[in-house]
Parts: C-alpha cells; sequence; structure tokens
C-alpha cells in the first residue's frame, strides 16, 4: 500500500472504495483503490498526489476491503496482489491500458454527446483496431489522457483491456430478414410465393423461415429475422438463399450478440422428497446457531435440488447469493439446472471468459441485476454487499485451491470468511467431504447433515476389480484392458447403455523410450519427463508447456528402436476403439476442451447419446449427471493411490468414489470396474465398502500422531533461483531463521522440490507446522515476513524468489 495526496479540488468526493489514478514511477500512471483516508504523512517518501478519480460511487465497497486485508494477511501476500486478482483489468485504466470500441455504442443512439476529443479517438478507432495509452496521446497531442479515457468508458464508448486475449471479440450472427415491404400487408406475402412457384429450395426456405417467424400475427417478429446458419441447418443451399436475397426478398445484416445470454426462468424448483425435505429442514435449523453447515449427501442424493431451494429462500428475503463449482466442466451441467429455475436473475463467473465478460458480471452485480452469482473460485471477489448465502458444492475438491500466482487462497475457506464478514451463512456440500470439513463439523464447530441414499429409486454402485497382472498370465488383457472390464462395456454397449472410462493422464503414453539406450525425452526448461502427444506428433512438458518435435531416432545413440510406455486418456482412446469398433468414442481432458465451448459440446453430444464411451481425466469425475451411465471404468487404480502426500489415502477415497459416483444414477444399478494390479489394497477395500466414517476414525489416529492437519497449520515456503547453489544456500539460510522461531511446531526442510527444476528455477521446499490458534500463526507470519525481507538484503539473495503457500494442498 502507497500513501497518496489529495488534491484540494477532490477532497470532497473522497470515499474509502473509489478508483482513483496515481502516478507509478517516473512515466507509469495506475488506478488505484482508495483504502484507508488518513493523516500521516509517509516517512520513507514524498507522498505523491492522487491525479484524478475514476468513479461517482465507490467501485469496491467497505466488506471487499475488509476481505482483502483479511486475504493478504492470512495468505501472506500483499494487498496489491490481492486487489490485481480482484479486479478485472477492464475496470483497471493505467499506462498499460489498450482500448478498443465498444461494440455495443452507437454515437447515434447514444444518451452522451461525445465532445471533439472524445469523437477523435472513436475516428481513430475506426481504422486501427485497438489504441494503446501512447497512441492516445499522440493522436490527441495531450500528456494526461485518462480522464478523456474515463469519459469515454462512462458513456460506454469504449473497451479497457491490458493483454492481448482479453481483447473482446464480440460475437456476430448473419442474421436474415424479410425485406420490409413484404411485412406491411399479407397481399404482399402472397406475392413472394407467386414468385417463387416452381423452385421448391427457395419455397422450402421461405417456409422455413415463416414457421420460424410468423410474421402474419405478429409483423414486428420479422425485425430480429433469424440466425442464417439456423435456416441453413437442415440441409437447404446456400445459393437459393442468395438467390432470394438478390431477388430483394430476403436481406441479411450483422447482429452482435450479447455476451451473457439472457434468459428467462422455464421451469420452477422440483418438488423436494421427504428425505431431502428433512435434509433442508435440518440445514435451516442449524442455521440458527452455526454459520455453516456440511452438507454430506451421497452421489446422485439430490443436493442441487436442496440448494435451488435455499436459494430461492435467500434471494426472496431480499439477500444475494454466491455459489461456487469447482471448475467449469462441472458448470455447464448444473449451470443449465440453475438457469431454468433462476433466468436471468442469474450471473455465471467462469474462468475461460475475457476480461470484458468479467467486467458485465461485475457490473451486473453491483447494480442488482445478478443477485445470484454461479462461479469458479475468483467470483468471491465480485462486489457484492449483501450476501445471505454462499454455497460451496464438491468442497473437498481440490481446484478450490489456487496455485499460482498470489494469493494462493483457498476458496472454500475464503468464501467462509466473506460469509463470516456479511453475517451470512455456508453450505459446504459433498458425497466425499474433505477431511478438514468433517473434522470441523465433528467437533461442533459446523452443522452437518447426511443424505445416505440416492434420490428415486437409484441405488449406488456395485465395484469390481480386476487384477491386471493375473490377466496379464493367463493372456487375457488386451491393449491394457482386463477381460472383466472388456466384458462390462460390451454388455453396456449391447443395451444402449453409456460408459465412462476414467484415467488421470492425458496425452498418449507418458514416454517415449528408447529400446536400445533407455533414453526418454527430458524438457530442456524442468526436470521431468516429457509426454508423448500422438494427436499432434509432439512431445509436451505439462509444467511448463515446452514442447518438441517426436524424434524419429533416438537422439542419445541413434537408434530407431523408439518405443511408447505407459497409457494416457489419448491412448486409451485408441485402443477402447480397435477393442469396440462400433462403438463411438469421445474424450474429455485438457486438450479436447481448450476451447470456451469445448466442454459444452462434448458434454451435449454426450447427452444425446451421440457418443457411447466417454474416456477423460479428472474432469469427468466430478458432478455429471448421466442417466444412460451403467458402467464406469477406473484404467489404472493404482496410479490414483501414488499421490505423494499426507492426503494420498484421502484423495483416492475420494476420487474413485466420486468417479464411480456417476455410475447408474437412474433405475439401473450401475457398475463400476477398478483395474489394478494389486487389488488387494487395503484402501480399495475401504472404499469398495464405503464406509467413510471408518476411514476418517482411521487416518485422524495417523494425523494426530505426525502432525498433519487438521492437527496443525501448514505453510510450504519454497526458495526459488536459477542457480541450484544459491537456491540450496538461500533455503538454508531460511531455515536457519526459522529455527529461532518460537511459535513453530516443527520445520521440515529444506529438501529439494518433487520436481527439482521448473521453468529453469531450482526449487528448495521447507514445511512448517504451526498449532492452530489463529494468534500463533500472525505471530509466526510477523516473524516470517521479517526474515525473508533480511535475507533479501542480502545481496547474494537479491533476485531470490520466497514464495509462501499457506495452507498448501
Ligand atoms: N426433488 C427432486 N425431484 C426430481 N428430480 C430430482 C430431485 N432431486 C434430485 N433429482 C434428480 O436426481 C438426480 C441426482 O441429483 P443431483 O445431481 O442433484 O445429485 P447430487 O447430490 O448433486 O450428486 P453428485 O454429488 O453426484 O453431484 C438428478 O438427475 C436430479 O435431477
Ligand atoms: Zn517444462
Amino acid at each position: 500500500m502507497f500513501t497518496y495526496k489529495i488534491p484540494k479540488n477532490l477532497q470532497p468526493q473522497i470515499q474509502i472504495g473509489l478508483r482513483v489514478i496515481v502516478q507509478f514511477g517516473k512515466k507509469k500512471v495506475l488506478t488505484g483503490i482508495i483504502g484507508k483516508v488518513h493523516n500521516k504523512p509517509p516517512q520513507a517518501y514524498e507522498a505523491k498526489p492522487i491525479l484524478d478519480i475514476l468513479d461517482d460511487q465507490p467501485s469496491v465497497n467497505p466488506l471487499q476491503i475488509r476481505f482483502w486485508f483479511w486475504m493478504a494477511e492470512y495468505y501472506f501476500c500483499h494487498i496489491g496482489e490481492v486487489m490485481f486478482a480482484s479486479i478485472p483489468s477492464g475496470l483497471r485504466l493505467s499506462s498499460e491500458s489498450k482500448i478498443q470500441a465498444n461494440p455495443n455504442f452507437d454515437l447515434e443512439t447514444s444518451k452522451y454527446p461525445l465532445d471533439v476529443r472524445e469523437e477523435k479517438i472513436l475516428e481513430a478507432l475506426e481504422k486501427k483496431e485497438e489504441l494503446s495509452y501512447e497512441d492516445c496521446e499522440e493522436i490527441l497531442g495531450v500528456k494526461t489522457i485518462h480522464p478523456i479515457l474515463k469519459s469515454l468508458v462512462a458513456k460506454e464508448a469504449i473497451l479497457i483491456f491490458e493483454k492481448v486475449q482479453e481483447k473482446y471479440t464480440p460475437k456476430v450472427e448473419t442474421r436474415i430478414r424479410l425485406k420490409e415491404e413484404f411485412v406491411q400487408s399479407k397481399g404482399a406475402l402472397e406475392a413472394i410465393f407467386e414468385a417463387v412457384q416452381g423452385k421448391p429450395k427457395q419455397e422450402s426456405i421461405l417456409l422455413k423461415y415463416l414457421r420460424d417467424v410468423p410474421v402474419f400475427n405478429k409483423p414486428k417478429l420479422n425485425e430480429k429475422g433469424v440466425d442464417k446458419a439456423s435456416l441453413l441447418e437442415e440441409g437447404d443451399s446456400e445459393s437459393s438463399l442468395k438467390t432470394l436475397i438478390k431477388n430483394g426478398v430476403f436481406e441479411s445484416f450483422k447482429h452482435v450478440v450479447n455476451r451473457i445470454d439472457e434468459e428467462e426462468a422455464e421451469r420452477e424448483a422440483s418438488l423436494l422428497s421427504s428425505t431431502q425435505q428433512v435434509a433442508f429442514d435440518e440445514i435451516k435449523t442449524h442455521f440458527e446457531s452455526k454459520q455453516s453447515v456440511l452438507l454430506h449427501g451421497v452421489t446422485g442424493s439430490g443436493k442441487t435440488e436442496i440448494y435451488i431451494k435455499l436459494i430461492q429462500e435467500v434471494l426472496e428475503s431480499g439477500s444475494q447469493v454466491l455459489m461456487l463449482l469447482p471448475e467449469i466442466a462441472l458448470t455447464t451441467q448444473i449451470v443449465g439446472r440453475l438457469k431454468q429455475v433462476f433466468g436471468s436473475q442469474m450471473g455465471v463467473y467462469h474462468s475461460k471468459y475475457s476480461d470484458n465478460e468479467r467486467v458485465e458480471v461485475w457490473n451486473g452485480v453491483l447494480s442488482g441485476r445478478f443477485p445470484f452469482v454461479v462461479g469458479v473460485r475468483s467470483s468471491i471477489f465480485l462486489p457484492f454487499d449483501s450476501l445471505g448465502l454462499v454455497i460451496v458444492d464438491e468442497e473437498h475438491e481440490p481446484s478450490y485451491k489456487q496455485f499460482d500466482p498470489a494469493p494462493r487462497f483457498h476458496a472454500r475457506d475464503a468464501a467462509i470468511m466473506l460469509a463470516y464478514f456479511h453475517q451470512a451463512k455456508t453450505l459446504l456440500g459433498s458425497a466425499t467431504p474433505s477431511f478438514e470439513s468433517y473434522y470441523n463439523a465433528n467437533q461442533g464447530k459446523y452443522g452437518y447433515v447426511q443424505l445416505s441414499h440416492r434420490f428415486g429409486d437409484a441405488s449406488l454402485p456395485e465395484f469390481f476389480l480386476s487384477n491386471i497382472s493375473a490377466d496379464r498370465k493367463k493372456n487375457l488383457l488386451k491393449l491394457d484392458s482386463t477381460r472383466l472390464l472388456r466384458e462390462k462395456i460390451q454388455h453396456a454397449l449391447d443395451q444402449q447403455q453409456q460408459v465412462i472410462i476414467f484415467q488421470n493422464r492425458r496425452g498418449y503414453s507418458p514416454y517415449v523410450q528408447c529400446e536400445d539406450c533407455s533414453w526418454t525425452g527430458q524438457c530442456v526448461q524442468c526436470d521431468v519427463s516429457l509426454t508423448y502427444h500422438q494427436f499432434a506428433e509432439e512431445l509436451r512438458c505439462h509444467y511448463c508447456g515446452y514442447k518438441e518435435k517426436i524424434p524419429s531416432s533416438c537422439p542419445a545413440c541413434g537408434s530407431t528402436q523408439l518405443s511408447t510406455q505407459g497409457m494416457g486418456t489419448e491412448r486409451i482412446e485408441e485402443s477402447l476403439s480397435l477393442l469396440f469398433p462400433e462403438a463411438r468414442m469421445g474424450r474429455m481432458d485438457l486438450d479436447t476442451t481448450r476451447s470456451k465451448y469445448g466442454y459444452q459440446r462434448l458434454l451435449d453430444e454426450f447427452a444425446a447419446g451421440q457418443i457411447d464411451i466417454l474416456v477423460g481425466t479428472q474432469m469427468i469425475t466430478k458432478g455429471l449427471d448421466f442417466g444412460k451411465v451403467t458402467v464406469v471404468g477406473i484404467w489404472d487404480g493404482d496410479r490414483i493411490l501414488n499421490f505423494p502426500d499426507f492426503r494420498a489415502g484421502e484423495r483416492a477415497y475420494q476420487q474413485i468414489t466420486q468417479v464411480a459416483g456417476r455410475a447408474g444414477r437412474r433405475d439401473i444399478q450401475g457398475q463400476v470396474v477398478i483395474q489394478s494390479r494389486n487389488p488387494d489394497q487395503e484402501l480399495f477395500q475401504k472404499v469398495i465398502q464405503g464406509d467413510y466414517f471408518e476411514f476418517f476414525r482411521q487416518e485422524m489416529i495417523d494425523r494426530k500422531k505426525y502432525y498433519y492437519p487438521p492437527f496443525v497449520k501448514l505453510v510450504k515456503i519454497t526458495t526459488r533461483h536459477a542457480d541450484a547453489k544459491t537456491a540450496e544456500k538461500a533455503a538454508h539460510a531460511l531455515h536457519y531463521q526459522m529455527a529461532n522461531v518460537a511459535v513453530k511446531k516443527i520445520v521440515l526442510g529444506p529438501e529439494k522440490g518433487i520436481i527439482a527444476r521448473i521453468k529453469n528455477q531450482y526449487q528448495y521446499e521447507s514445511l512448517i507446522k504451526l498449532d492452530r490458534q489463529g494468534a500463533t500463526q500472525s505471530v509466526f507470519k510477523e516473524n516470517l515476513a521479517r526474515i525473508i525481507e533480511e535475507l533479501q538484503s542480502v545481496p547474494e539473495f537479491r533476485s531470490v524468489r520466497w514464495v509462501v503457500d499457506v495452507d498448501p494442498s
């Protein structure tokens, strides 16, 4: 935080939460937020004046600012980093900014006239799609450009963005409508039909248009016309349409599609079953005395319908609701279900949204257009001012934790704090609660509500362990699939049912190896082997994105005997299509879902029954609700157990239970086949028995004994440097200093990171265990801040980076 002077003329308007323009360094201007107003001039530097105020009303409310301060302190980062994560760049005007014309702006119909200089900028934007801050200075020949840009933003004439990928590309449709004169009278319309007589193709297009747009009864409908693509969808030829346009029957025009769909609610909430109703009532009773409730409901128990009822009640009482979902893959289906009930009062906040779409949701929350938001973890930063309820669905999901960059927050934990500031309630939902949350429930800190049966007549799936090694010995293993798995798949296909196959590794196969010298491809920037991607014919690093072409011979010994080892989703898809040539295959992983609608398309196809077998990574394990899936195969069960962490057991339990939970969600019981080389392992038995409580009890014994969460708090510190020696030395220096801090319980390390080098930076990790008391943690963090600052002033450590991760996951 920096202190700035408030010039006299701006003083009357000053309020906490206003965006202001400030000078930073010699040439830079930045947008800042007023966090505090005080009378203490800084000691170390001469305060510069604020250049301008961007808002009439605060963009950020006092609750948000309080939340930011809490986050910066708790997650050990700068308040500026929190602010940066919170505010979409479209709301941050700076000398780094670029501007583009707002495609929804129309000078003629705009309520606000532009002055000469503003018009000049818009003219320039007609010639050049984007302008930098400097371009604008040049065009107008003035030094302080922000008042003009500020005014253009306020008049909704331009949009601001910082990086190219944030630039807003409007979705433009070509639409078709009848020429106005034909809509005026029935006689005119009949005349066209005469004109197209004997031209069946043209007639068919005309009829189709009139079916979708009944202009006889509602001539006004013609104005909007129809999307050209949909008109031609059913196989009508483009050339017939062209002729109709040429002959002046139809006209085509461009239409900018709204970024956020305006959909009306289409259905009422479902009636709760009696079990759901009991759970619903219990939740509300707990809320009377507790801030947070854990809803532990088995897969398919109908948690979503309970959420819907609660959301409705809270919205009716006039408060806001935020519902967090871990990933977009999951959001597509649930969002669809929620949208049907909540329609246009629900805003959606995706990770794949462009920055300007985020601005739209942000403004929608500010204006009250979206009293309800469904979103991924960053939606906790939206400008809510009166939350009544925060729901965290799939609360156990590791993806709620942000790794990089700072703030490295856990969205579930932060959401609980956010709700606390709003005096709102938090509902955590999961079929496999995190042990931290269940522990809190067990201790009476959270209310606890259980749903132990699936909705309707559905029952929980049946498990089968299938022994890979045994099948191999008997020559029954085909392309790494066991006979049992193949039989189950075949049976499902015969019954026109669907199959999900889970493997937590994308790409074709993990390694390409030389059979003569056992060379494997290594990333040049990280100490990991490269993954083979067959379709792209590349070796790729999954840590830094580095890629290279597959060599035709071994770079080490020249041998041409290169073979692939192990199985990724891409290869499994290929194997299954060889084993089941008649089945239609689909694959869902990071590689097939990069585009914005990638998930949606795959899920739509799967829902429509156009895919028989869907192979996927952890993306397919969450929340999906498809009635025809009866068989789930876990390709490599052993891989799931090998998580390098104290949470290995918990994670494996969650992952297997969740993916299994996709099977048999309606009247036919699901079957789950786990392939393993070692099926007798205890963990498999526990998952199959489904005894969460016993599993929890046993795990807690170990965690208590070895000091792991929930009995202690963890802080992980990574020391990074491009030079291995310096990194090691700095890590030890830090370690030495920490030994003198009294409050810690245990300091482990420093050790080489699990991956010793990432993006050319060597990594050393220390793990600190702290007592759970809040006071201990603040004392520790104060000490840590001091230690790091001191170390950074040592010349040889100047370019060392220390990354502090509180509650690492
Ligand atoms: N009260 C209800 N009326 C009608 N259908 C319901 C009702 N409750 C649940 N369902 C249906 O039961 C199915 C399972 O419900 P839902 O997807 O909400 O389960 P879930 O608890 O979220 O499961 P998971 O943890 O696996 O995501 C869905 O198809 C849902 O539409
Ligand atoms: Zn790499």
